[in-house]
């Protein structure tokens, strides 16, 4: 019996190298050797899910390689040259028709919603006009219409964090749970207006119920009941939101989309359906950065003390000395141009933590460099943890926590060390990379200015779960989920905020100037031309 059992697995053993062996051309890549083919490779992920792809970048040390699963290839992309040579083929390798699979799987899309998005991808693959993506999202580049959402965004940001000051009790529990209501009230109202569902709790709840059930409505909606009772809720919800014109008093880029995705044809129950999916885009990534820059600034006092006196400086304090007519006006603007340290901070949170992957549809047989063939249908993967992990860009210290890495140098005032602009991509790249990055730093750095100025921010008893303790507790991102881009920490970390005694009386005026410019984010934001881009730019961090 046990010979019998050996036997037919050796067989299958066997049989399925010989079947990897047989359909893998000699020009593509190297196919990852794993102990069971095809079936290793699954258990792998399930196993070391966003370290997996490092751990094979750190066996293999190739450039790029192929991994095989059932019905499946993909190319791991471990060099930023390679990461560079994808990005310039835009419409060869496809990041719309990616974007468009993942909406049908956690959209609920109707056949004729499907046919549109076919319609409007094959038409600017074929075609000289922007992608989809490129029309929808334009609002969200430095200009006047993210000058305006900003505005919103940041009224409405100031408005939620002084009623702490308000109820003069400040807050107590989770840093997680706060941030999570604050910015999605925040953000949403800067995007939707007035008519922001998101005003409503049981609409964030669902909507965050929603969002952690999004991995298994990628493997099995029928499974993920939460997810899509949540789902359905929140598209009633945008129906009512659209039908009623909400969105006219709302910010330029929901009034765009709506626009774009009605004169494409979309049937109004789709375009709710879809604003469900696109709060993953707008929420789920703030929210974990906003986290971990108020973790690291506040637990560690050189990092606190480097950033206050950055921020301190640029506040303009009206003179008298009455503290109750003093008015301290800032002008969130310097937050980015002047703030290096607290920028650089940012920056290595997101270094640290981002885990997502860029994706690519191999939408026709290509030799990548001239050299790796893809073949169609194949997927192009480039995690960025394997990018941000690697010594042979970062230095021998990437392993460590470096507010100052992306600082100029203190005394020399000189950029430390010329970085790969390739090599950070917490905000992905190329003609896809994140429009929303503009939107999204700017948020979290005033939240985080503001809590530096007015609040103290405190481990409060219970920060460690299950203790007492009122020291900072280490947080991890071991239980990160498979779609996520930057992972919240597996456990919240309880705090106390309350205002600074110093602040009580004060008058606070925050400035936005006008068309401040983008910061540089992502190699887009710098100012060599890269050759097929179909707009962005490409420099230095
Ligand atoms: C810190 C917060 C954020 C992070 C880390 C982040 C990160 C990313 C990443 C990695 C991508 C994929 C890019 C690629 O593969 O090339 C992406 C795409 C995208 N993000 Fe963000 N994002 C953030 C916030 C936002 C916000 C606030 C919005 C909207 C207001 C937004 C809108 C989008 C959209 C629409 C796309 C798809 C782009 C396309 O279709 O070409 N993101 N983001």
């Amino acid at each position: 019996m046990l010979a019998t059992v050996v036997a037919v697995l050796a067989a299958i053993y066997f049989g399925l190298r010989q079947l990897l062996w047989a359909t893998q051309d000699a020009r593509e890549p190297p196919a990852i050797e794993t102990a069971l083919p095809f079936i290793s490779p699954i258990l792998g992920v399930l196993r070391w899910g966003k370290d997996y792809t490092v751990q094979l970048r750190d066996r293999t040390r190739a450039p790029i390689t192929t991994l095989r699963l059932p019905g499946f290839r993909l190319y791991l992309i471990n060099s930023p040259q390679l990461v560079a040579a994808v990005q310039r083929q835009t419409k060869l390798l496809t990041f719309q028709a990616m974007q468009d699979s993942f909406a049908r799987l956690i959209c609920e899309l109707s056949p004729t919603a499907i046919a549109a998005q076919d319609r409007t991808t094959t038409t600017w693959m074929n075609g000289t006009t922007q992608s989809p993506s490129h029309i929808i999202y334009k609002a969200l580049l430095p200009g006047k219409h993210l000058d305006d959402m900003n505005r919103v965004m940041v009224e409405m940001l100031l408005q939620r964090v002084d009623s702490l000051v308000g109820s003069g009790e400040g807050y107590t529990g989770g840093l997680f749970e706060w941030l999570k209501r604050e910015i999605t009230v925040a953000t949403t109202e800067g995007i939707y207006g007035p008519g922001n569902p998101y005003r409503d709790a049981k609409v964030r709840d669902a909507y965050w119920t929603y969002d952690s059930g999004v991995q298994f409505l990628c493997l099995s909606p029928q499974l993920a009941v939460a997810a899509q009772t949540a789902r359905r809720f929140l598209a009633a919800t945008w129906c009512t939101y659209y039908s009623t014109s909400q969105h006219l008093r709302g910010s330029a880029l929901i009034q765009q989309r709506h626009a774009w995705l009605t004169s494409e044809g979309f049937p109004a129950a789709d375009i709710a359906a879809l604003e469900v999916g696109n709060g993953i885009a707008i929420l789920s990534n703030t929210v974990p950065t906003a986290f971990w820059l108020v973790y690291h600034i506040f637990s560690n006092p050189a990092i606190y003390a480097a950033c206050h006196a950055e921020v301190a400086a640029h506040v303009v304090t009206s003179p008298s000395s009455d503290p109750s007519a003093r008015t301290r006006t800032l002008d969130i603007s310097a937050l980015k141009s002047a703030c290096p340290l607290l920028l650089s901070t940012l920056k290595e949170v997101l270094r640290t933590y981002a885990v997502g992957v860029g994706l690519r549809y191999v939408s026709t047989d290509h030799l990548l460099g001239g050299i790796h063939l893809l073949k169609q249908g194949a997927t192009v993967v480039m995690p960025t943890a394997v990018q941000h992990s690697d010594p042979s860009l970062w230095g021998a210290d990437v392993a460590a926590f470096d507010y100052t890495r992306f600082a100029p140098d203190a005394e020399t005032q000189k950029q430390r060390a010329r970085i790969n602009p390739m090599a950070f991509r917490a905000f992905g790249g190329g003609s896809t990379a994140c429009p929303g990055r503009h939107f999204a730093t700017t948020e979290v750095l005033v939240l985080v200015a503001v809590l530096l100025m007015r609040f103290e921010v405190r481990p409060a008893a219970g920060a460690h779960k299950g203790s007492q303790s009122t020291a900072w507790p280490v947080a991890t991102i071991k239980k990160a989920r498979m779609t996520s881009v930057m992972p919240g920490p597996d456990a919240d970390v309880r705090v106390a905020i309350a205002q600074k005694a110093e602040d009580r009386g004060v008058k606070w005026v925050w400035e936005l100037s006008a068309g401040a410019k983008g910061v540089v984010l992502a190699a887009e934001d710098g100012d060599v031309e890269i050759e097929g881009r179909e707009g962005g730019r490409e420099g230095v961090i």
